[in-house]
């Protein structure tokens, strides 16, 4: 049997001679096998470790392997198939250090030895950082393990109000699933160039002052964090310890957050774009994460995703510029004040700096330093899924202090991109069915996200 890779990627029908000389009985069926297994198999991949330069697929016992590599993602890949379905069952794959693995010949009778495979079964919690779960998020979207991923969010949510997520590209883009992150790490870039800007520049895409508007650019020294509501008490605070942050913010035109603000045209060409681009990719991930929320509480997969039309999110570019490390350790300033979030879910990306702390659940007042982990989005759970749940899931304080262990010189630059989820402002959010019964009776009052939200805006923003 010959089979030529090439139509493992072309649509060649069965028995259908193929156009690569070869014949051909690469039809639907074992295109699928290929390209599922190799999805499965890639998310086993220690994305850290980089992409590999050669990927070999062999589907066991091998009978023949083509001598013609073609590629994925630019790897160039060897595939050997057997010709039983059922045997149809091993993908190896091959670090660039590797060379390729002795192919073994079989005839249908005796099946071959397949190589030891490389890498280690997929699982649903991949480790931790500072205590939080690393999740890989790819069980839930692919369904092969959705559950047990809900379930492992969920318990995350409910304890810290935190979770790390990996693998969390939408089904229709794990042909790349490397690009979600790629996106993100792109969107830091442009960050960093807006932020370059000299402050005229940047002023060019003003925020209005107006408190509740989450658009345009805010120059350091505006805004402050905190829990307080009461503006006496920010201001004091804000001259005690005030954050040393700028940003930029952008999102939906027809929110009432407002309009967007970008920059002129030409202005730094490619940010506006980027920015609008990251946005749905973010919405995309929110979606996934709230059909998760619900699977764990037992609730239709779309309760929350329903109610999230993308409308009224904000996509928030961070710039802490550098400053004095002492300062930030005896509180003379701050990057950002302990706060929770207001929104439904936060995906926070981040460089690689690190100063994020979570508040410690065992020891209210006691922060932990939750380090940036390569290649996961960080999802805190904020206030309003903390209300909707009634206080099942945490929506736990946070602040960003100097790097871990620094305390003198300056600290570098960080950046940072935290995507703000919301329910569609108009949507009075009440308690999730199941989370209230006679003895555990509702906490909170109805309330709209929008009255929420804008109050909670207001008191953050001070001219
Ligand atoms: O920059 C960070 O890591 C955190 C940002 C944050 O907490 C926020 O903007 O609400
Ligand atoms: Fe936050």
């Amino acid at each position: 049997m010959v089979v030529c890779t090439h139509c493992l990627f072309c649509a060649a029908e069965k028995a259908k001679a193929c156009s690569h000389g070869k014949t051909s009985y690469v039809g639907p069926y074992l295109q699928q096998l290929i390209i599922s297994s190799f999805h499965a198999y890639k998310k086993t991949i220690d994305p850290s470790a980089g992409w590999p330069s050669l990927i070999v697929i062999i589907i066991a016992p091998v009978q023949y392997t083509d001598s013609h590599p073609t590629s994925i993602n630019n790897a160039t890949v060897w595939i050997a198939v057997a010709p039983e379905p059922a045997q149809h069952h091993a993908v190896y794959l091959s670090k660039p250090s590797c060379t390729l693995p002795p192919i073994a010949t079989s005839t249908n009778e005796t099946a071959a030895q397949a190589p030891a495979p490389l890498v280690a079964e997929r699982k649903v919690v991949l480790g931790e950082a500072a205590g939080i779960p690393i999740i890989d998020f790819s069980g839930f979207l692919d369904d092969t393990a959705k559950d047990e991923v809900a379930k492992a969010v969920i318990e995350s949510f409910k304890r810290w109000g935190f979770v790390y997520l990996k693998n969390f590209g939408l089904p229709t883009e794990q042909v790349d699933e490397m690009f979600n992150w790629a996106s993100a790490a792109f969107t830091l870039l442009q960050s960093k160039q807006f932020f370059a800007q000299p402050r005229e520049v940047k002023m060019l895409a003003p925020h209005p002052g107006i408190p509740h508007i989450n658009r345009g650019y805010i120059p350091p020294g505006i805004e402050k964090f905190t829990q307080s509501n009461d503006s006496e008490e920010v201001a004091e605070i804000r001259h005690k310890e005030p954050d040393v942050i700028e940003n930029f913010s952008c999102g939906h035109d027809d929110s009432i957050l407002g309009k967007n603000i970008w920059l002129p045209e030409g202005v730094l060409p490619g940010f506006n774009e980027a920015c609008q681009q990251f946005y749905w990719k973010c919405y995309g991930v929110e979606i996934s994460i709230l059909k998760a929320i619900a699977v764990a509480l037992g609730l239709p997969e779309d309760y929350l995703a329903k109610s999230h039309s993308g409308r009224d999110q904000s996509l928030r570019l961070m710039h802490y510029p550098s400053v004095p490390a002492q300062k930030l350790v005896d509180g003379e300033i701050s990057r950002i004040g302990a706060h929770s979030d207001f929104s439904s879910i936060t995906l926070l990306f981040q460089d690689d700096v690190g100063g994020l702390e979570v508040e410690n659940p065992d020891r209210p007042g006691e922060f932990i330093s939750v380090p940036p982990v390569p290649r996961a989005v960080l999802v805190n759970a904020g206030d309003f899924m903390q209300r909707w749940s009634n206080d099942q899931i945490r929506s736990a304080l946070h602040r960003v202090r100097a790097p871990p262990g620094m305390t003198d010189g300056m600290t570098p630059d960080r950046y940072s991109i935290p995507y703000f989820c919301s329910t569609d402002f108009d949507l009075t959010v009440d308690c999730l069915p199941g989370t209230y019964s006679e003895t555990n009776p509702k906490k909170y009052e109805p309330i709209t996200a929008g009255e929420y939200i804008t109050q909670r805006l207001a008191s953050l923003y001070h001219k």
